[in-house]
């Protein structure tokens, strides 16, 4: 609970609707008692029923339901507290979802991530717009309905609650079974989504290789998981209300029991016994509902449990201690993916300002989790990688970004206008500069032909442009940005060798003495760097320039000697 409270505590405006709104409701659940409490009233005085008593009883009622309309505000109240005490959670999570270490954020299955920010957000938002508000509101009146019971005959009160707290030990019992099913569902959940999303990715290859049932078996097979774990959860859940709620409903029995034993002994009257008994099947009545919400409720609470622990992730730090010079630094840098094998292995290199250095190895030889590790995405898991003097974790992302762009293997593209995907590199382009950067990777021509020019729609991820019509985008954008230090992975791969000297040519003018990392495949595009680090099964196998390793590295000169002419 302490976690929800943590979740909103910043949020005052927020907080005072909640707070009114779940004033109002309580209210308003009390409305309906104004009748009772006087009949209660008159009962305890030994009143008559008079016509005047009806009178009384008919204008109390009218009262209330006045009342009751003009509380009812307090639904709306909670309504606009809990959507902006989600809006505000929301905006804060997705700013912390920007500065997480890209390895947590990979860490979590695509599928997690969406349900965390529909479903789960959804339930968060229910927890305030309800399900609080209905608690509180029973709570109260039930002991309001049990301080009138205690008023009218404390007998027929204890003999009404007597079974309450063996109802709550059970539940607590109970909750014990019911916890882990909630847990466990959602995993189930958020697996299943992660795998509905990667068969609706994969389907136009898998109909290609005609196996769609490749991933379709394993969908159909998690579907029934899900199913099971879902009847699971309604089971305990079911068992976690049902059980107290029968439990608490003895409560009527010993009611009676003992109201009959007070009338023989001749301390109830008709009047008392009748009106207790209307407050008694009162509390039966509250006491189920409090049986169905709670445990909905617990399997809510953790919904904003996983909302509460992104907050608790470790997040890059944004205001650091800023870059005092271009060089790379590393010293006995090594990287884990998965904490059992380094991926990169005791690395010791510079890499100099404002020189071209190229990263060239095998497949899988650890080129890209370097690069990552340069661009700051994620930090070594032994030794030190620093950027000037400072340890590019120390740097902080606001100073790192304003002078590192990092261009990755997969082209990421947003959906808008060709002008608005340049336009993250330089808000400030003019067209002019647009179309210099566009005429660098040969794009200019096609540009101008288009109907909308650079306003045309480019759909989601770029969906409407090639494969090399994309890369060639992301480079313009990496030319209009004019980094100070410049990190490729592959840029040029999906372009034929004309094209691709032709925009490296362009890269290599606009970055002249800028710092550039590139990673690349085709060696011949690394031949006039200052520097090339070969890597081999995540170790540097040899580092010098071109005609260097040709003379030091037998992994180089058969790589050099397999690059097609
Ligand atoms: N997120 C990850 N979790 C676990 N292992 C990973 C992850 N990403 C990469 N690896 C592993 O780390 C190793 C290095 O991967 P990396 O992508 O850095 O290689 P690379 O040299 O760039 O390969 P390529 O030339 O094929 O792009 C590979 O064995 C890969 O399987």
């Amino acid at each position: 609970m302490s976690y929800l409270y943590k979740l909103i505590k910043n949020n005052h405006s927020a907080n005072r609707l909640l707070l009114l709104g779940w004033l109002l409701r309580v209210l308003e659940e009390l409305a309906d008692l104004f009748p009772l409490i006087m009949l209660a009233w008159i009962i305890g005085y030994g009143g008559e029923f008079s016509p005047r008593f009806f009178v009384l009883l008919c204008g109390f009622s009218v009262l209330a339901l006045i009342f009751k309309f003009a509380f009812a505000q307090g639904s709306y109240f909670n309504f606009i507290g809990a959507y902006q005490a989600t809006n505000q959670l929301r905006t804060t999570l997705l700013d912390r979802l920007r500065r997480l270490p890209l390895n947590l954020l990979l860490g979590k299955r695509s599928g997690q991530w969406q349900r965390l920010f529909t479903t789960q957000f959804k339930q968060f938002e229910e927890v305030f717009s309800h399900f609080i508000a209905d608690i509180i509101a029973q709570l109260v009146l039930f002991f309001v309905l049990v301080a009138i019971l205690i008023y009218l005959q404390p007998m027929l009160a204890l003999a009404t609650l007597l079974p309450l707290p063996i109802a709550w030990l059970c539940y607590r019992i109970l909750a014990v079974y019911f916890t882990p099913t909630i847990a466990m569902e959602n995993q189930e959940q958020a697996s299943t989504s992660s795998q509905l999303f990667e068969y609706l990715q994969g389907l136009t290859t898998l109909k290609s290789y005609a196996v769609t049932d490749l991933l379709l078996k394993p969908l159909v097979t998690q579907l029934q998981v899900l199913r099971r774990s879902g009847l699971k959860l309604e089971k305990s859940g079911g068992m976690a209300s049902q059980i107290p709620n029968l439990i608490g409903q003895i409560g009527s029995v010993s009611f009676l029991v003992m109201s009959s034993w007070l009338i023989t002994k001749g301390v109830l009257n008709t009047h008392t016994w009748m009106f207790s008994a209307l407050i008694m099947l009162y509390i039966m009545q509250i006491q189920h509902t409090l049986s169905m919400l709670l445990p909905e409720f617990k399997a809510l609470l953790s919904s904003a449990k996983a909302l509460y622990e992104i907050q608790t992730l470790p997040s890059q730090m944004i205001e650091g201690q800023g870059i005092t010079h271009n060089t790379f630094t590393l010293t006995h840098a090594s990287f884990t993916h998965d904490f059992e094998t380094d991926t990169l292995c005791d690395l010791s290199a510079t890499i100099d300002a404002g020189k071209f250095c190229a990263i060239i190895g095998p497949s899988g030889s650890g080129k890209s989790t370097l690069l990552n590790l340069l661009a700051g995405f994620q930090s070594p898991s032994s030794g030190r990688i620093t950027l000037g003097d400072v340890a590019i974790e120390d740097i902080g992302t606001r100073n790192l970004y304003q002078s590192l762009l990092h261009v990755g293997q997969q082209v990421q593209l947003f959906s808008g206008t060709l002008r608005e995907n340049l336009l993250i590199a330089d808000n400030q382009a003019t067209d002019e500069m647009l179309f210099l950067a566009l005429e660098s990777v040969g794009l200019c021509q096609l540009v101008k032909n288009l109907p909308l020019g650079l306003e045309q729609p480019i759909g989601e991820n770029g969906m409407y442009l090639s494969g090399g019509e994309k890369q060639r985008l992301s480079i313009a954008r990496a030319l209009l940005r004019r980094a100070d230090i410049l990190l490729l992975d592959e840029p040029t791969s999906a372009l034929d060798s004309d094209t691709q000297a032709k925009v490296l040519e362009s890269l290599h003018q606009v970055y002249k003495n800028k710092t550039i990392v590139m990673v690349a495949h085709r060696l011949e595009t690394v031949v006039q760097a200052d520097k090339i680090i070969l890597l081999e099964n995540g170790h540097i196998s040899a580092i010098g320039s071109h005609q260097e390793l040709l003379k030091c590295s037998h992994l180089y000169c058969t790589m050099w000697q397999s690059a097609p002419e």
